[in-house]
């Protein structure tokens, strides 16, 4: 039974903050101490301004957690305001998450009995969840907490969606969230949305992530995980090391890891299967994985140590730049709320992650591409040995080979996450609706706004109270395994976001690489800058006093003009000519699943571009002719130029700018529209924190 519900304060004075015990993307968690309850309390701490963008996602979270009512289920006790940071005070859980747990002494995962009743614990959460219209949306051992006495309460509200809601909220099913090694292939393909049978999916991922100590990829950079999960078999005990786990086991994990959503059990219904006979009593747990666990903030702070000290280990080893791709790895698996930008990133970095990455578990798929298949027939699983274990070059190499072919996979597979990662190379509209943006940009100095999440108020110290509620909750027993030595699986991020994110540390010849690379740019403003305006605007309406060279004065760090904006990129000139065209791959049409429709704005654009530079080329014609007294002869064929080349009117250039100018404000009001949702959003969300 739970506790009686108390009336914990408001006021950020009545608590007192100890250590860090925990950090996700998007917040830091404190042990602490509510003062006139005299009760020991986790805060999770989240800066409002980091989070702008996703204040709605907040506030869900901060609303489901407090409506909640479920043993198995972490509930929030309050949250309000202080400063800049929200605080959601939660009950303190002891032993902390199970992700930490396996990395400081599991690190081959839990027996199976110890398994079956952790996961049976998270299912009653989400039977519970799922009656109430909730999906979960981030089932993962970083997620589900263990308590002193071996009691499972699963947390992370911060993605959950509620499956009656409407419009725009609607619309959050059809976004991009989780983490990508636990989500189900129909939240990557977002083809028809997606209900509490996604849950079922990272439920499957999350018991094979608890019997191997990391989940199935987890050493991929999340745009491939996405290609694997959507190409290769879905994962599952069968391999050579799963031969000690029950048939019973491998028969639940197969029934949840089934492509086809509608294939899988609800939860109810899972949780009448036989591994679940298993299960023991949660003080089974308390005996077993609890046993000889050093304090949570001990084990917390030698992991993020040594995760740091690997980190540098890769930098000093490698390089500054593939240092960088290792960070974009760590903070890409860690991350639920990757986004665009994110994978943007990590696609620039991949080949160079690829050429030097650790093999282990490399051999996961290129065998396997190709195997798309529904249902949850043998042919669909992995087979054994192929697919998890080796590390030899070759099948490095395999795994190598297959990014590159990302273009002809794009091709293969018509759905809009990898729309989403076309993105990379040519952004839509939609693709960025869906995708949470973040409102950091590229500029180093700007970036450096957008710091590490701390609280307002300093936690008191690092203390580590001996007779505080901590300590004598747990066992103080010798930790079982050794943490010495580079960790073998980085499923969860440690770092502070800010020393992992690629907008904080990306060079500034990478984001040239960038940008060459996918030919768009940001728009680092958000709604265009009166300069830009006025740089574009002359580049256009003074094309004709810079004879060729209109396109060389938009932005210096530009190669051509802007010629289009979509959403927040724009797209110069540079990139449409022909040459640019041919040359890169990323720029060449849509590939044949793309519907007419949306190809048109595209060749309206080429088509826009070359009659400028038609006209560009009859001046240039037509001033050789002058200074050579030769007009006839140049353009060949005693034509002139009126009956060679058509000369577009007057008007029509006139109306092609004013169509630029419409597609400019447009850009420019959806802009400003986003940040005026953002900013109703921030008050509702203050005003929902102060009227209860
Ligand atoms: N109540 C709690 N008691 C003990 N530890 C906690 C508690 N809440 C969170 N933690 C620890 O802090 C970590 C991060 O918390 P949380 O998952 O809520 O943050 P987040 O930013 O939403 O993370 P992510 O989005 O990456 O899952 C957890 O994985 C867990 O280890």
């Amino acid at each position: 039974m739970e506790a009686p519900k108390k009336k914990f304060p408001l006021d950020a004075k009545d608590y007192k903050l100890y250590e860090e015990i925990g950090e996700g993307v998007s917040a830091s968690v404190y042990r602490a101490l509510c003062v006139p309850l005299n009760e020991t309390v986790a805060i999770k701490v989240l800066d409002l301004e980091k989070c702008n963008n996703d204040l709605d996602g907040i506030r869900r979270e901060v609303q489901t957690m407090s409506l909640i009512d479920h043993p198995n289920l972490l509930r929030a006790y309050c949250s309000f305001t202080t400063g800049q940071s929200l605080w959601v005070v939660t009950p303190y859980m002891a032993a902390g998450s199970c992700l930490h747990i396996m990395k400081s002494s599991f690190q081959e995962g839990f027996e199976e009995p110890a398994i079956a009743t952790l996961l049976r614990e998270v299912l009653k959460a989400l039977v519970y969840l799922h009656a109430h219209g909730h999906i979960h949306r981030d089932v993962k051992a970083g997620n589900i907490l263990v308590d002193y006495n071996g009691s499972i309460k699963l947390a992370d509200f911060g993605v959950s969606a509620c499956m009656f809601d409407t419009g725009d909220r609607q619309r959050s099913r059809n976004t991009f969230v989780g983490t990508p090694c636990w989500m189900a292939p129909e939240v990557m393909q977002q083809l028809h949305g997606y209900d509490f049978k996604a849950d079922i999916w990272s439920f499957g991922i999350t018991a094979l992530e608890l019997a191997h100590g990391h989940a199935p990829f987890s050493k991929y950079p999340p745009m491939k995980v996405l290609l694997m999960t959507l190409q290769n078999a879905p994962p599952g005990l069968d391999y050579e090391r799963d031969k000690k786990f029950s048939k019973s086991f491998k028969e639940m994990v197969a029934a949840c890891l089934v492509k086809d959503p509608k294939k899988r059990p609800s939860s109810e219904k899972l949780l009448k299967h036989p591994f679940f006979k298993n299960a023991r009593t949660t003080e089974y747990l308390e005996h077993t994985i609890l046993n000889g666990l050093s304090p949570l903030s001990d084990r917390f702070r030698i992991l993020k140590a040594k995760e740091a000290e690997l980190l540098m280990q890769n930098k000093e080893l490698y390089g500054e730049k593939e240092h960088l791709s290792q960070q974009e790895y760590i903070r890409g698996i860690s991350a639920w709320n990757f986004n665009l930008e994110d994978l943007k990133n990590q696609a620039s970095l991949i080949q160079d992650y690829d050429e030097t990455s650790n093999a282990e578990d490399l051999n996961a798929s290129s065998k396997q591409q190709n195997v798309i298949n529904d249902a949850g027939s043998p042919a669909e699983r992995s087979s054994p040995e192929i697919s998890d274990h080796s590390d030899t070059a070759s099948h490095l190499e395999d795994a190598i080979n297959e990014i590159p072919d990302l273009e002809s996979s794009f091709v293969a597979f018509p759905i809009k996450p990898l729309q989403a990662l076309k993105g990379c190379f040519d952004v839509c509209e939609d693709d960025l609706a869906t995708v949470s943006s973040t409102a950091v940009d590229d500029n180093p100095s700007d970036s450096d706004q957008h710091s590490a999440i701390k609280p307002s108020v300093k936690p008191v110290g690092q203390e580590t109270e001996s007779n505080d509620a901590e300590h004598s909750g747990q066992r103080k027993l010798l930790s079982r395994a050794s943490t010495n030595g580079p960790r073998k699986y980085l499923s969860g991020s440690l770092l502070p976001d800010d020393s992992l994110s690629p907008k904080k540390l990306i060079s500034d010849a990478d984001r040239d690489h960038l940008q060459s690379r996918f030919q768009t740019q940001r728009n680092l403003s958000g709604p265009l800058h009166g300069r830009q305006k006025h740089k574009i605007n002359n580049s256009l309406s003074g094309s004709n006093k810079n004879h060729g060279r209109w396109d060389k004065n938009v932005e210096d760090v530009s190669e051509g003009a802007v010629v289009q904006r979509k959403g927040r990129f724009k797209v110069f000139s540079a990139e449409l000519s022909p040459k640019a065209l041919a040359n890169n791959p990323s720029s060449s049409p849509p590939p044949s699943s793309t519907s007419a429709a949306s190809v048109v704005p595209y060749l309206q654009t080429i088509l826009q571009h070359n009659a400028m530079q038609r006209e560009e080329l009859l001046k240039l014609i037509k001033f050789a002719e002058q200074n050579s007294g030769n007009s006839m002869e140049y353009v060949g064929s005693g034509t002139n130029e009126n009956s060679q080349i058509p000369i577009i009117s007057a008007r029509e250039r006139e109306l092609q700018s004013q169509v630029i100018h419409l597609q400019q404000s447009i850009g420019s009001l959806v802009e400003q529209l986003r940040i005026l949702k953002m900013s109703n959003a921030k008050v509702s969300l203050h005003l929902d924190l102060v009227i209860p």
